[in-house]
């Protein structure tokens, strides 16, 4: 009997998302800033030792925006594939695109700062 789960090719299709993941970070400018954003907020969460909610906000933001400029990037490849000459559509197409990475990027500077502000205004 064929089993219901095909196990290799969950393990193939991690692999690709995997290599998509590596792409998106070492050839995407904006993708590797928001890696360094994502790593100051985490010092900045280790530091003033933020609750487990405010981590599991900051997981989903940072999630979200990652997400955002991967499906970005990836319109952005097709984009270019279908026209690599200036076509109207397309600028549409891949300023849409990046109007969704900067409104949840909003977000996350939102939320980041709902949790970090307080925090630093104590000290002063
Ligand atoms: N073929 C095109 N036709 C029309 N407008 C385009 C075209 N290519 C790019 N643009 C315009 O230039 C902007 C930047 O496009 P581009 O593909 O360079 O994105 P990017 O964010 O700079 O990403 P990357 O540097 O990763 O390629 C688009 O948002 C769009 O307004």
């Amino acid at each position: 009997m064929k089993s219901p789960v095909d196990i290799l090719k969950a393990v193939r299709s991690f692999r690709y998302a995997g290599a998509g993941i590596y792409n998106l970070f070492r050839y995407e400018n904006n993708a590797r800033i928001h890696l360094m954003a994502c790593l100051a907020v985490v010092i900045a969460g280790v530091f003033f030792q933020i609750s487990l909610t405010e981590w599991m906000l900051i997981t989903i933001q940072i999630g979200l925006v990652w997400a955002a400029e991967a499906f970005n990037t990836s319109i952005e490849k097709l984009a270019d594939l279908v026209s690599a000459e200036y076509h109207p559509v397309i600028k549409v197409v891949k300023d849409t695109a990046a109007a969704g990475v900067l409104i949840l990027a909003i977000s996350a500077v939102i939320v980041g700062g709902i949790i970090f502000i307080p925090k630093v205004l104590i000290w002063f």
